[in-house]
């Protein structure tokens, strides 16, 4: 369990802060008078009293999850290989090079929600099709939810998507080909580990779009590269190759081809899924909470693996051999 909530608490407090500015956004959508569905939703949240009460919940999953569900296309495929413990998610939006739509936002959703449930999990690796991993959201999507409230709503719902991919209790790693901008690099830097094909080129450019990331990639971004290139990368929206990505700390490891990939993968099958599992756990818990209870996790992980069958298992064959 995370040491807190504090991704989730930042991004609902971004929208009651969007909310307070009823005012604002009321006028600057009446300006815009839209007639797509988008508008009209934000619209009827605005002027809606259920959303706009401080004592009420302001967020409610099931409207974001209905406003997404409007703009389709695109796939995301889920694939889990029982007895290796590796699963393979698919991003695939033929035309859009992988962006995502609403649907897609939803079924990765979904997926993330079955692989946390996965017991017998090691990794699972996240790939784009055709040759490119992903150009971030969709934008024709994005122009009809081109608004504070809905937008704060799809960056809510986004982060905490990213977020739980981050903390999953098994190994993360995107495998990037092609292009990986905006959204998409923002889904990269929330994985454990990033193998970059020399064909890639990675760029938080949501600047060029006058925006910034929302959906926790600025901040994971921080914390691979540290602030000072972070906020080049963020401020310039620069695209990096995969060796400048190697350089800096945002690839792990660079290919040329899947047979080298596959080699590079081969080092996470080595120990037993539960050994992998109490190393994710350890991880995440130094990341997220103080020293002393992040060492009162780790006894944890350990007393529940010490003793144990697969334990004992390898003493008795290392013994053996002995
Ligand atoms: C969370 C916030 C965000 O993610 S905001 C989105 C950030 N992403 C972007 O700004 C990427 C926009 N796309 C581009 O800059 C270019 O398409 C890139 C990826 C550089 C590829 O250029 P190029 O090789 O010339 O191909 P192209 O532009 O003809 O693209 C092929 C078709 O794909 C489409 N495409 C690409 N990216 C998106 C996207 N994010 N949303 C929707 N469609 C996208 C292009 O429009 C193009 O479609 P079409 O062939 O013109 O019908």
């Amino acid at each position: 369990m995370a040491c807190n909530a504090g991704p989730m608490r930042r991004l609902t407090s971004l929208l009651v802060l969007k909310l307070e500015q009823r005012g604002a956004a009321t006028r600057l959508l009446a300006r815009r008078r839209q007639s797509d569905y988008a508008s009209k939703a934000a619209q009827a949240l605005v002027a809606s009293n259920t959303i706009m009460s401080p004592e009420q919940s302001l967020y409610r999953e099931s409207e974001t999850r209905n406003l997404l569900s409007h703009f389709g296309g695109g796939h995301i495929h889920l694939e889990k290989d029982e007895n290796s413990g590796i699963a393979r998610l698919l991003i695939e939006h033929e035309g859009k090079k992988n962006a995502f739509s609403g649907s897609m936002i939803l079924q990765l959703a979904d997926h993330v929600a079955e692989l946390s449930k996965w017991k017998d999990g090691r990794a699972v690796i996240i790939r784009g099709a055709n040759g490119d991993f992903c150009t971030g959201a969709d934008l024709n999507f994005v122009q009809k939810i081109a608004t504070p409230v809905l937008g704060a709503k799809m960056s809510i719902f986004m982060g905490s998507v990213l977020a739980k991919l981050h903390q999953l209790p098994l190994i993360t790693v995107a495998h990037v080909e092609g292009y990986a901008l905006g959204g998409g690099a923002e889904l990269l830097s929330a994985c454990d580990f990033r193998a970059v094909s020399t064909t890639a080129n990675i760029g938080f450019v949501h600047g060029r779009l006058g925006v910034s990331p929302g959906w926790g990639g600025g901040t994971h971004l921080t914390q691979l590269v540290g602030w000072r290139t972070a906020l080049r990368l963020m401020a310039s929206a620069q695209v990096l190759d995969a060796n400048e990505c190697l350089r800096l700390g945002l690839a792990d490891f660079v290919f040329s081809n899947d047979s080298e990939v596959s080699a590079w993968f081969e080092q996470f099958t080595k120990t037993s899924a539960q050994s992998v599992r109490a190393a994710k756990r350890i991880v995440l818990n130094a990341q997220e909470c103080d020293y002393s209870e992040s060492l009162n996790r780790e006894r944890d992980v350990f007393a529940e693996l010490w003793g144990g069958q697969r334990h004992l298992q390898a003493l008795q064959k290392l013994a053996g051999s002995k």
